[in-house]
């Protein structure tokens, strides 16, 4: 059987032919060299690669954080490289949803209004925010602890409010940046099963981690080496 030829909107991410050149006086510093790759929507990766290989500025381009010094970037088939300040920051409220190694939660706010702070700025209203927060929370597993504030929960619930709130606004892709690298092994565990489930699910998920053992879990894994792309598996 003939595999169906794949659209530009099959793909959740493609990165095509991208650089980040930084000039640091008559020296260049090759920070992203020619990368190419497709995130399948769906899938879910892990980028893994030693220290300066260029993880972190591959993270800031897929989480539309920084622009190339040159190539192009299509967010389910849309060319957001050349987008300003202003369109990318648009783009990051309606399209993304980060976590981070340190949850990043604000911690005034109680978990339901963590979860739906995206959706504020989004414009829903009220009702909507509270319903969503809600079923985000159970999906999560945290719908008795509603009205806690952060420092009311465990690292690792603190990190599933993170994930609720990076799923409010039914992200292209989950953008994950060392999601377990605050967390004791075992509640590791919980929250990668976690991110598994919502993969199996169908959300398409990235994740940047210097972890094999954390790695292991996603689907594939890209190894960066001197901001190229040394190899895929999976
Ligand atoms: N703003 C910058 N100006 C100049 N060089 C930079 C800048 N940001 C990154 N680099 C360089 O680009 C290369 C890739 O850096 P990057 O931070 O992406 O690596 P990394 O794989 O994330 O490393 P780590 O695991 O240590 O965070 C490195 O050589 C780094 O020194």
């Amino acid at each position: 059987m003939t595999e169906a030829i794949k659209q530009p909107g099959d793909y959740a991410v493609q990165l095509v032919d991208l650089y980040k050149i930084y000039k640091m006086g008559t020296q260049e510093v090759r920070a992203l060299d020619g990368v190419s790759a497709d995130f399948d929507k769906g899938s879910f990766w892990a980028i893994m690669g030693p220290s300066g290989s260029g993880k972190s500025t591959m993270l800031n381009l897929l989480g539309c954080l920084d622009r190339p010094t040159s190539g192009s970037y299509y967010l389910s088939g849309r060319d957001v490289s050349i987008l300003d300040d202003n369109e990318l920051s648009d783009i990051r409220l309606k399209y993304l949803g980060f976590i981070f190694q340190s949850f990043n939660l604000i911690p005034q706010l109680t978990v339901e209004e963590n979860i739906a702070l995206p959706l504020y700025y989004l414009g829903w209203s009220a009702k909507e925010r509270t319903d969503r927060a809600h079923s985000l929370a159970k999906l999560v597993g945290l719908e008795d602890r509603l009205r806690h504030r952060p420092t009311e929960l465990s690292g690792g619930q603190q990190q599933r409010v993170a994930i609720a709130r990076a799923l409010s606004n039914d992200p292209v892709f989950l953008l994950a940046d060392e999601p377990t690298g605050n967390l004791d092994s075992a509640t590791s565990m919980e929250i990668i099963e976690l991110l598994q489930k919502l993969n199996q699910e169908g959300k398409t998920i990235i994740m940047v981690t210097h972890e094999p053992d954390i790695a292991k879990f996603a689907r594939k894994r890209l190894y960066m080496r001197d901001g190229k792309i040394q190899k895929v598996e999976g």
